[in-house]
C-alpha cells in the first residue's frame, strides 16, 4: 500500500474577481514506503503547494489525499494532529523554521511533548539524546540556541525534530538550496542513511536536477501545476520523454558528445499562472508543439513499465 496517495488534486488560489492561480491542476501521484519520490520543476510550478498540501497545512479545490489508507482531508483537528506525528515536514530554511528562544534539545523535544505526551520526562530526554546522535550532531549542542549553529547544523536540528516521533514519511521542501555545497552532500547523505536505517519514504521537493538525480528512485517533472512526466529516476534520466523533461535536462547536464541532435530548448513565453491551459500546458513554449497539443486534453500515458509522459508524441525533441 502506498504512503501518501493524492488522486486528481487541484489547487486554485482566489486573487479576487475573476482571477485566479491554477497551482495544481489534477495532480495524481503516490509515494510508498522506504522510496524517495521527487518533484523536480521551476519555480511556480506548484511543487511547495503540492507538498503542503500532502500534509493538509492547505486544502485542495478538488480531489483526494490520503495516508496509509486514511482520507487526510476528512480528519478533524484532532485527527489531523495524531497524523502529523507520522508525516513530518522539513523545510528549505532551517533557522526560519526553528523557535531562535528555544534550546536544541527542546526543539527536538516539542513533538513528543505534543504527540506522546504520556512519554516520562527520562524517556523523552533518552529519545532526543539518541536523535541528536542519530543526525550527526554532538550532545554539547543539546544546549545551545539556533543562532549558535551553523546552516547545516540548523538543518540536522530540523531533521532530528521530523525524525524524533518515528514518521513514516517526510515531505522535504528543498531542504539543501540554502546550503554550502559540501553541507549539501553531507546533508542528502545523512538523509539517505537515515531513509535506509528507518524506511520512510520521501516526497522530495527541488528545483535542482542534479540534487534530484542524487536522490530519488522515482521523480515526477512538473511544468505549471501539471505532473508532465514521471517515473523511475534513471529511466527519466536516460531517456526522458517530455520536451520540457528533455529541456530541463540538456539545460542542466553535460552535452553527450555523442548525441547527434539538437539539444531542446524551450521558446517563447510561458503561460500565465492564471491562465489554465486546455491541452497542453507547455504549449507556445514546445520546440515541437502543433495545433493538436491544444485541442484535446493532454493526459500522461505509459511509454515503459512505471514510465508516464502527458504529451501528444513523447520523445520527439530529442534532447
Ligand atoms: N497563497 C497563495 N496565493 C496565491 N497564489 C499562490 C499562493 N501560493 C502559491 N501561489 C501561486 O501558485 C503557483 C505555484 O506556487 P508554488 O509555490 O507551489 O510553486 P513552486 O514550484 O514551489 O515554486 P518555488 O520553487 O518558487 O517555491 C505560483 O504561481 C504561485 O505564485
Amino acid at each position: 500500500m502506498s504512503l501518501l496517495e493524492l488522486a486528481n488534486v487541484s489547487k486554485e488560489f482566489d486573487l479576487g474577481g475573476s482571477t485566479r492561480v491554477y497551482a495544481l491542476d489534477d495532480v495524481s501521484l503516490s509515494v510508498n514506503a522506504g522510496e524517495t519520490l521527487a518533484i523536480i520543476g521551476e519555480s511556480g510550478s506548484g511543487k511547495s503547494t503540492l507538498g503542503r498540501l500532502a500534509l493538509r497545512l492547505i486544502e485542495p479545490t478538488r480531489g483526494s489525499v490520503r495516508f496509509e489508507g486514511t482520507d487526510v482531508l476528512a480528519l478533524s483537528a484532532a485527527e489531523l494532529r495524531k497524523l502529523r506525528a507520522k508525516l513530518q515536514i522539513i523545510f528549505q530554511e532551517p533557522f526560519e523554521s526553528l523557535n531562535p528562544r528555544m534550546r536544541v534539545a527542546d526543539i527536538i523535544g516539542e513533538p513528543l511533548a505534543i504527540h506522546r505526551s504520556k512519554m516520562s520526562v527520562q524517556d523523552r530526554r533518552a529519545r532526543v539524546a539518541r536523535v541528536i546522535e542519530q543526525v550527526g550532531l554532538t550532545p554539547d549542542m543539546a544546549k545551545r540556541y539556533p543562532g549558535e549553529l551553523s546552516g547545516g547544523q540548523q538543518q540536522r536540528v530540523g531533521i532530528a525534530r521530523a525524525i524524533v516521533t518515528e514518521p513514516s514519511l517526510i515531505v522535504l521542501d528543498e531542504p539543501t538550496s540554502s546550503l554550502d555545497l559540501s553541507v549539501r552532500a553531507q546533508i542528502l547523505q545523512l538523509l539517505a542513511d537515515l531513509q535506509a536505517e528507518l524506511g520512510m519514504g520521501y516526497l522530495f521537493i527541488s528545483h535542482d536536477i542534479h540534487t534530484v538525480r542524487y536522490v530519488s528512485d522515482r521523480i515526477a517533472v512538473m511544468y505549471r501545476g501539471r505532473v508532465v512526466e514521471t517515473g523511475p529516476s534513471e529511466q527519466v534520466f536516460a531517456d526522458p520523454q517530455h520536451p520540457y523533461t528533455q529541456a530541463l535536462l540538456a539545460a542542466a547536464l553535460p552535452v553527450d558528445p555523442d548525441q547527434q541532435l539538437p539539444p531542446a530548448r524551450l521558446v517563447g513565453d510561458p503561460l500565465s499562472p492564471t491562465q489554465r491551459a486546455h491541452g497542453c500546458v507547455l504549449y507556445g513554449r514546445c520546440p515541437v508543439g502543433e495545433d493538436r497539443c491544444i485541442q484535446t486534453e493532454v493526459r500522461l500515458v505509459p511509454v515503459a513499465v512505471d514510465h508516464e509522459v502527458a504529451c501528444v508524441k513523447p520523445g520527439a525533441s530529442g534532447g
